[in-house]
């Protein structure tokens, strides 16, 4: 009895002599004890946790962090271990080469994936053996590819006309990226565009799983755990079908990566088939190029592309149709360019447009790309950062080596000295003119982050040009009408690593009343 008394006593002593040993250094020793801030995020991550999972259900650090710069300046300690920067001039430097942590990653269960790379010469090799897919020549060979989709979503658009019945517009775009993105990786895609019960299905559980990916993100391993240990025991899993979902999306891609590595005559996919070219890649070490490898790539790359260029399509009809004289200015500038080159614009054409292109960048603006901190740090080089405004104006903060830093995309978005009137969508902030002089505009375009900036800078931006300019012209050509929808359906409430509207949202309705005339 003494024995097992003394035992817990050892324990219990230990076990709070961690806790206030860990206490003492983060508040007091810490090389970050002197960044400004409240003191509780100093102390433990489960700050973090308490908004990341739990206020209004989840997803509110970014906003809590934005307020937390408006009380303490634009240098904060959003975790025991890191630190927030809300000043767009140091943006070139925490987006410089550097390490990433791979916490989003593991939240999407892709760990070997392009994402997960967190050493940055890792970085360098995936993305180099990818690259050549995904420039703009590459994409503009692929014209017919996103034609052919333009036109499926046009035949729908048009079976809809008259009908009466709402089309849910967003299961539109999440079947059309989804199939874009499909093709473009695998050389065959998945016909959403043919089942849209189906797609608002898929898009349903994706939104769904990722409601819970902070939990995945701050519980990695314990739910990786369970993954593995309850179809053990219980003989299947018990699962909610988001997550069912997502194991059989990895199943299938899995399946549509073992059908490429086993199809050893055929080279002839070239230009169509990413995961054709990265299983012959000269670039890729054997050991990159593992079925199991290959999947992670290919499950972050149909992820990515379809749900955020899907985001972002979506962002840009609410507010073309909710702002008529945006969809007037579009017409006008699609209706001359088809007066010089033809009805059916050739993508190149349509992505030198400057108002379509102002308002896909704003659209993307309002979109905030990835919600979450991406984290960028230096394996061994110390960085200074002096605070230009707030409390601690003036005062020079040494960051040490791997410093893990970041500035949100919300904060860079909706900074009104960059943005005046942040959440309003407005395409001309993107055209110079005599209100908005070039160099304003410039500096805009470099503060631009919801693609990413810099060497991890989003590997899909032209392939998501390349579909939303398609398909927002094509959409101006009918006459369509926001049904039981409004703003609450689009803007960002919620972080669970892309933004998220309100809970409850169907999605965009339209009526499609019938072909527009001229
Ligand atoms: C409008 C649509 C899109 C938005 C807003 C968007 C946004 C982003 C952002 C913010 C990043 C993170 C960059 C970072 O780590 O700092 C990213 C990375 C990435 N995106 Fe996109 N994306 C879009 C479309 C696409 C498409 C269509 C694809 C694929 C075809 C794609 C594939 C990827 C991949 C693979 C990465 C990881 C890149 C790397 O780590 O080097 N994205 N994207």
């Amino acid at each position: 009895m003494t024995v097992y008394f003394c035992l817990a006593l050892v324990v219990t002593f230990s076990v709070l002599l961690y806790f206030v040993g860990t206490a003492v250094y983060n508040l007091f020793l810490h090389p970050l004890a002197k960044i400004p801030g409240p003191w509780l995020p100093a102390l433990t991550p489960w700050y973090e946790v308490y908004f990341d999972c739990i206020v209004k259900g989840g997803g509110q650090y970014p906003f809590h962090i934005k307020k937390l710069h408006e009380k303490y300046g634009p240098i904060i300690r959003p975790t025991p271990n890191e630190v927030h920067i809300s000043d767009p001039s140091y943006l070139d430097t925490i987006y410089a080469i550097r390490n990433r942590n791979a916490a989003v990653a593991k939240g999407l269960n892709v760990d070997s994936s392009l994402a997960g790379a967190e050493d940055f010469h890792l970085h360098r090799v995936r993305r180099e053996a990818m690259n050549p897919y995904f420039s703009p020549q590459a994409i503009l060979k692929l014209q017919h590819l996103f034609t052919e989709k333009k036109d499926e979503c046009a035949a729908v658009l048009n079976a809809a006309s008259c009908s009466g019945i709402a089309l849910n517009i967003s299961d539109l775009f999440f079947a059309y990226s989804n199939d874009i993105v499909r093709s473009f990786s695998f050389g065959s895609d998945s016909a959403l565009l043919k089942d849209l019960q189906e797609a608002k299905r898929q898009r349903k559980n994706l939104a769904r799983l990722l409601t819970g990916i902070h939990l995945q993100r701050h519980f990695t391993a314990f739910f990786r755990f369970m993954g593995q240990v309850v179809p053990l025991v219980l003989g299947a899993p018990i699962l909610p079908p988001a997550v069912v979902d997502l194991i059989r999306f990895k199943e299938q891609t899995g399946k549509d990566i073992e059908t490429i590595l086993a199809d050893k005559e055929n080279t002839g996919k070239i230009g169509h088939s990413v995961f054709y070219e990265l299983r012959d890649s000269a670039i890729l070490p054997p050991e990159e190029k593992t079925a199991t490898r290959l999947q992670d790539e290919a499950t972050l790359l149909v992820m990515a592309g379809t749900e955020s260029t899907a985001k972002s399509l979506g962002i840009a009809t609410f507010y073309i149709l909710h702002q008529p004289e945006i969809l007037s200015k579009l017409r006008e500038e699609l209706r001359v360019a088809r007066l010089q080159a033809g009805p059916e614009l050739p993508l190149a054409r349509l992505l030198a447009l400057p108002y379509l292109s102002a308002a896909m960048q704003e659209a993307n603006r309002l979109s905030f790309g990835v919600t979450n901190r991406l984290n960028r740090y230096s394996p061994k080089e110390a960085l200074a950062y002096t605070a230009p405004s707030g409390p601690a104006k003036g005062t020079e903060y040494v960051l040490p080596p791997k410093t893990h830093m970041a500035t949100l995309i919300l904060c860079t978005h909706t900074d009104e000295s960059l943005f005046p009137n942040p959440w309003r969508f407005d395409p001309e902030r993107w055209i110079a003119s005599d209100t908005n002089s070039t160099e304003e505009v410039n500096w805009r375009k470099r503060c631009m982050t919801a693609l990413g900036k810099g060497h991890r800078r989003c590997i899909g931006v032209n392939v998501a040009n390349a579909a939303m300019s398609l398909v927002l012209a094509e959409l101006t050509k009918f006459d369509l009408k926001l049904f039981e929808t409004d703003e609450s359906d689009v803007k960002f409430q919620f972080d669970f690593q892309v933004s998220h509207a309100r809970m409850d949202s169907k999605g965009i309705q339209v009526l499609v009343e019938g072909l527009h005339q001229q």
